[in-house]
């Protein structure tokens, strides 16, 4: 599990990290730091570094020092460097004093009217561009010539601290902003290297130690990691049998419209071991397809459970109604999904027949969440801990970055990183996962936070193989330029087993998972 912090409690760390170490003294770590990476990927793309050629892209704050210091290092390396100065006179003055006296080159970015012809090509000529424009103080959208600048860069670039144009809390992007190959950060991760654009915009991030672990309190969220997860994700003991790992029944589909209940049901049957027990009118072909559900026609009939999963499927008028209601009565955990979510949005009169002890799981896009709290999501972590607040539930937010925030201010999220879990049905099976780990007595939290990262690995195993793509954004993975066919949520199913296999031996520090049986 990695934490975040926000730029306010990062600011706050750092002030008592300059009451023992001296700021330029935490400055030259940052910078050793970039530096150190900016010689790894010149290494990496033409075999030297001594010859090559960097151009850094330079600020007016801090972020712009670094890349300055950072300059003059790899000067001494042999390394040409040449800053281009977006503000000449209130640029870091020890920075480009240094730089200068390491015999790098500086020009001015230019004027208001536009990019100077010597900085675009010093742009366009970069081996690798350094970007040092804003970082933690970034506001807004990048300035007129900050953003005409980024848009005459050719070679890749490493982002100082976040990449320019990016929103550092949001990760949201107005406008012009970096798409980095790599972000070289200091001490933590920030929100925008996992969260929505920005976490595609930060590539691969590295996170250099400048001495301010011991000033971090508990991080603001987490990301969990496979070795979590895997920890977590239960399996039979000796002494178990199918009623103790946790019995699930999944309310979903409808006679005409089997699919959702098929795949709900799905998902929970190879999400872990245990019994599943299906409730609806989809008993038939849910029993003809998965023979090892108990299968029944109403959720009274259904027999004891531990959790329910309910939503998909069920529609929005007077019967799925009724069956929600059945649902919340009988007092078990629920996950509720989809038509589940729209049914609680518009008639509150349902939440009356919760129990208030039982926890609640709503898993909504962003337009379920809309129609939950009558706006979309912007900035998705204060909006999903304030929905989870409001209603009692752990609310899950699906996207790109699936956000999972309890109504005691706990937060994980699972930058995907790629899209291949965005493909119909793919929701109603994780509904069914999220259930059964909950049936298994998973705390709700990490139920959805162990089902996430699993159903995003199961489909991209379902659409690139077994072999791990590169990591991408705080060790999500990235499947940019991965050779991958489209799949539906029958195949993200079928692999399922896989990404379990692949967690638990990362947990385990056992061999990965062999390939799925498909
Ligand atoms: N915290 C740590 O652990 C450590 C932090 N360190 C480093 O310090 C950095 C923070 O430095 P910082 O506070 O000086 O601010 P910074 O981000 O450089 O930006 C300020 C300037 O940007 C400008 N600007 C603002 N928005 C803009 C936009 N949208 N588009 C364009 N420009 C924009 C704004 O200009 P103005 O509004 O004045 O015109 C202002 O002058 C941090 O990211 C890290 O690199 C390390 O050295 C050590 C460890
Ligand atoms: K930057």
């Amino acid at each position: 599990m990695r934490g975040v912090w926000t730029p306010e409690r990062i600011r706050a760390a750092e002030q008592r990290l300059f009451d023992t170490v001296p700021e330029p003294v935490v400055m030259r770590r940052a910078a050793n730091g970039v530096a150190l990476h900016v010689r790894r990927l010149l290494g990496r793309r033409s075999g030297r570094v001594a010859g090559r050629h960097v151009t850094l892209l330079v600020g007016a704050g801090n972020n712009g020092g670094d890349a300055l210091w950072a300059g003059a290092l790899l000067r001494r390396r042999g390394v040409g460097v040449t800053a281009v100065l977006l503000a000449p006179d209130r640029t870091h003055p020890e920075g480009l004093r240094a730089l200068r006296a390491a015999g790098g080159r500086v020009v001015p970015a230019g004027t208001e009217s536009g990019l100077a012809p010597e900085a675009a090509e010093a742009l366009r000529r970069g081996d690798v561009v350094v970007d040092g424009v804003v970082g933690l103080s970034a506001r807004g959208g990048l300035r007129p010539l900050a953003a005409e600048a980024v848009a005459h860069i050719a070679g890749p670039v490493v982002a100082v601290d976040l990449p320019s144009g990016v929103d550092p809390v949001t990760g949201a992007v107005d406008g012009v902003a970096v798409s980095a190959e790599l972000t070289v950060t200091f001490g933590c991760l920030r929100p925008c290297h996992v969260l929505g654009e920005g976490a595609r915009r930060s590539g691969r991030v590295r996170v250099v130690d400048i001495g301010l672990d011991p000033w971090l309190e508990a991080p603001d969220f987490s990301v969990p990691e496979a070795v979590d997860v895997g920890g977590l994700w239960p399996v039979p003991d000796r002494e178990d049998d199918k009623y103790t790992q946790g019995v699930l029944g999944v309310a979903a589909g409808s006679a005409s419209f089997p699919g959702a209940a098929m795949l709900t049901a799905a998902g929970a049957v190879r999400a872990a071991s245990g019994m599943v027990r299906y409730a609806g009118p989809a008993a038939d072909a849910v029993r003809e397809r998965w023979p090892e559900v108990v299968a029944t026609g109403s959720v009274g009939d259904a027999g004891r459970v531990q959790a329910w999963s309910v939503g998909p499927g069920i529609g929005t008028g007077g019967s799925g109604r009724e069956v929600l209601a059945a649902v919340l009565e009988a007092g078990r955990p629920v996950v509720a999904d989809a038509d589940a979510i729209t049914l609680l949005a518009s008639d509150t009169t349902l939440w009356d027949a919760r129990d208030p002890d039982v926890p609640v799981v709503l898993t909504p896009h962003d337009g379920e969440f809309a129609r939950l709290t009558g706006s979309a999501p912007r900035d998705r972590v204060a909006e999903a801990v304030r929905a989870a607040r409001r209603y009692d539930v752990v609310l899950l937010l699906k996207g790109n970055s699936t956000v999972v925030a309890a109504p005691d201010g706990r937060v994980l999220v699972h930058p995907c990183g790629q899209s291949w879990p965005a493909t119909a049905g793919s929701g109603d099976v994780l509904t069914g996962m999220i259930g059964k780990l909950m049936a298994a007595g998973l705390d709700p939290l990490w139920a959805c936070g162990c089902a996430v990262l699993v159903h995003a690995r199961a489909a991209e195993i379902a659409a690139t193989g077994p072999e791990p793509a590169p990591a991408g954004a705080a060790g999500a993975r990235s499947s940019s330029g991965a050779v991958g066919a489209p799949i539906g949520a029958s195949a993200l199913v079928e692999a399922v087993p896989a990404a379990v296999r692949e967690t638990r031996a990362a947990a385990l520090g056992g061999p990965r998972a062999p390939r799925p049986s498909r």
